[in-house]
């Protein structure tokens, strides 16, 4: 197989993941809704490049850290039925990722929208 099919294969696998895990998880399907709302008000408010690209990277960072932490927890689940310490301090420190990712999104967003609605 030729380099380019060999990318393009992994390139659909990728894509592939994102797919499922918008249907499998409901935290995906939150993240999707507040991703139409934040591009549809950016739109509406005529957002600056600068503030696109701080919009794009916090967005970015929240869905990368849900998408790790939603594997993580499947990992462990599969290699590790049943209740373990370790295994919550891992998971809680996955989902600690997760949550300062949402409330630099959430602040971020304030920073940007606050002055353009008032
Ligand atoms: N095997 C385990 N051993 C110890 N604590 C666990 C274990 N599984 C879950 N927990 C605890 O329960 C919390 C929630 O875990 P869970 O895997 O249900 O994640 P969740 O955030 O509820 O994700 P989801 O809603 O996607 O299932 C963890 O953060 C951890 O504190």
């Amino acid at each position: 197989m030729s380099y380019l099919k060999k990318r393009l294969r992994s390139f659909g696998f990728a894509f592939a993941g994102i797919i499922a895990f918008v249907r499998s998880e409901p935290h995906a399907l939150l993240h999707f809704i507040a991703t139409i709302i934040v591009v549809a008000a950016g739109c509406y408010y005529h957002v600056t490049a600068m503030q696109w690209i701080a919009l794009l990277i916090v967005m970015g960072i929240v869905w990368i850290t849900e998408m790790l932490n939603t594997v993580l927890e499947k990992v462990m689940d599969h290699v590790a039925p049943g209740y373990h310490p370790r295994v919550k301090w891992i998971k809680d420190v996955a989902a600690g990722a997760v949550l300062i990712a949402a409330i630099i999104a959430f602040v971020v967003g304030l920073i940007i929208f606050i002055p353009l609605i008032f």
